[in-house]
């Protein structure tokens, strides 16, 4: 549905030039909740507006549905944007109109009757959970609620994309869950394909069926968001996933030589890190029943990204040095991952 073939943006010439996005290449499915993830200043919001040409790319190509937006001329290329809405970090919404204008306001060129311009509306108000918020201003609504807002005026030309752009990085938690909700619901009902870019961990862990990691301007790992984080390549995919666990507890108790994290001659401070199926609790009683290894768990945390159990298990091995190599065989034959902290 969105192809993104060796899209390059540069700002400025000379010596002030800045490569923003580089070489980028990304399939898009129909249907999908696509996730663009980075820290600051890693390309993400450039390529998203080199997606409906908000930016236009210095080179590649962009092709929404296999139409090649950059040849098109403009009246073409406005026509074809409308099939894709766009939410931002600070809402956008105009502020001298109300609620209800807002929504009617990406209508005014549409062909619809005004009746059936109503009718949509309101039925976008219903849909975002706001019907009784029609004659407010935005300055009387909270962020979820000005975000509501947002979506509904990005969905009032019955978009095929929907392009988030830090769409909840200025709303609380409990907020942020409510409108990804709020998106799932509107890729499951309506069927529109979801492009969002975050820099936080829970959002893309939430909805994302698929995520492209981002850094320098690169994308520099994608796949399945499960696959992703439980096998992470790039030391900044596995540096996101632990954002968003409590792994770095054990880091810092490393580092200060905490007592919990001491170990005597022989043993070993292991994290095993498991995915889907392959649980810890058997592995741990197999190692004591079949190789006298004990395993003292010291930290444990378990992620549930896209409905996928990912687990991560600190612990301390002892036992005959014999069976410890077995041990440390076996745990590496059933597909769980091994690093060997200490030891
Ligand atoms: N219009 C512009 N003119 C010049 N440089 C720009 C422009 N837009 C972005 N950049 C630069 O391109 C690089 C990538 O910025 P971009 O906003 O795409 O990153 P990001 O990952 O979205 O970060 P953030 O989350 O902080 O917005 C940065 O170095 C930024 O300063």
């Amino acid at each position: 549905m969105i192809q993104l073939e060796k899209v390059s943006k540069t700002f400025g010439a000379g010596a002030g030039e800045i490569h923003a996005v580089k070489d980028v290449s990304l399939n898009i499915d129909a249907g999908e909740i696509f996730g663009i993830i980075g820290f600051s200043g890693a390309g993400k919001s450039t390529l998203v507006r080199c997606i409906n040409l908000l930016e236009r790319p210095t080179a590649g190509k962009v092709l929404i549905d296999g139409v090649d937006l950059m040849g098109l001329p403009e009246a073409q290329l406005r026509e074809e944007r409308r099939k894709i809405g766009m939410i931002f970090q600070h809402f956008n919404l105009l502020r001298s109109r109300t609620v209800y204008q807002n929504i009617a306001f990406p209508l005014r060129k549409s062909k619809l009757s005004k009746t059936e311009k109503h009718e949509k509306i309101l039925s976008l108000l219903e849909l975002v959970g706001l019907s009784d918020k029609t004659d407010a201003y935005p300055s009387q609504l909270s962020g979820g609620q000005k975000q509501r807002v947002a979506i509904a005026r990005a969905l009032a030309n019955d978009p095929k994309v929907l392009l988030c752009d830090e769409a909840t990085s200025a709303l609380d938690p409990q907020t942020t869950k409510s409108i990804l909700n709020l998106l799932k619901k509107v890729n499951n009902e309506l069927g529109i394909t979801i492009v969002l870019i975050t820099h936080e961990m829970a959002v893309v862990k939430d909805i994302c069926d698929r995520v492209a990691i981002m850094e320098l301007g690169y994308v520099v790992e994608e796949g399945e968001t499960a696959d992703v984080f439980s096998h992470p390549k790039e030391k900044l995919t596995r540096d996101f996933m632990d954002t968003a666990s409590n792994i770095n507890k054990i880091y810092e108790l490393l580092e200060e030589k905490h007592e919990l994290t001491q170990i005597k001659n022989g043993e070993k401070l292991v994290l095993l890190t498991y995915s889907g199926g392959n649980a810890g609790e058997p592995l741990i009683s197999y190692l004591a029943q079949k190789y006298q290894v004990q395993a003292n768990i010291i930290f444990g945390n378990v992620d549930i990204l896209k409905d996928k159990p990912i687990g991560k298990l600190v612990v301390i091995l002892s036992g005959e040095a014999e069976n410890m190599e077995k041990a440390l065989q076996y745990i590496q034959a059933r597909n769980v991952e091994m690093e060997v902290i200490r030891g």
